[in-house]
């Protein structure tokens, strides 16, 4: 068994080696994220949060194997029901809890031609998500919500995409419609970019 991770110096430099080999070891890399116990001392540079939405703020690039990245939930906000563009996506619990609702894909892939083809998601499972659980998903086992349920406080969460991706889908829950959506990033490495959206603001390209 590999030894656990102590820093998240440590975890970055961990899951650099884990994605030096394909294929990728999904039980390794959530071994290391569940390993990481979370220090806010350590990632508390990284939290910038948006009063009106999530950010998205880049911690590293994973020599260009993955984007690992810190996202910062006020009260009650969510992304929007999403696809992860054939990527692996990790996501670990840094400080309060993350609710991940999960959907089966639309039956129809034309619905966003035309109405008839289009009827609601199915919605498969709920899950709280606790202070340095990790989650994974893929799109073989279908879509998901993340949204912070506290109306007080917010949530930070670290997220592990590979291979990295810029674009992915939204979809609307009543009709199964989807529309492709750019992801970008509020911060980099701790500093403020332009302003940017993110899947839930941003407007289908
Ligand atoms: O904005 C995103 O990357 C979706 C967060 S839930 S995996
Ligand atoms: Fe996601």
């Amino acid at each position: 068994m590999a030894k656990p991770v102590g820093t998240l110096d440590e975890l970055k430099a961990e899951l650099r080696e884990a994605f030096e080999h394909d294929p990728v070891d999904v039980d390794h890399v959530m071994y290391l994220m569940e390993s990481y116990k979370s220090n806010p001392a350590e990632w508390k540079q990284y939290a910038i949060f948006d009063r009106y939405k999530y950010t998205r703020n880049l911690v590293d690039e994973g020599n260009g194997k993955f984007n690992l990245m810190m996202l910062c939930w006020g009260e009650g906000h969510a992304s929007p029901i999403h696809d992860h563009a054939d990527s692996h996506c990790f996501m670990k619990m840094l400080e309060g809890t993350l609710r991940e609702v999960r959907f089966d894909w639309p039956k129809e892939n034309d619905c966003s031609a035309t109405d008839a083809a289009c009827e609601q998601l199915n919605q498969k499972g709920s899950s709280l998500l606790e202070l340095n659980k990790v989650c994974y998903i893929n799109d073989s086992m279908g879509l998901h919500r993340v949204e912070n349920p506290s109306h007080v406080d917010g949530a930070v969460s670290l997220h592990l995409y590979s291979p990295p991706y810029d674009t992915c889908h939204i979809f609307n829950q009543q009709t199964g419609k989807k529309a492709e959506a750019k992801v970008t990033f509020w911060s980099r490495y701790g500093a403020k970019v332009s302003p940017v959206t993110t899947p839930e603001s941003c407007t289908p390209v």
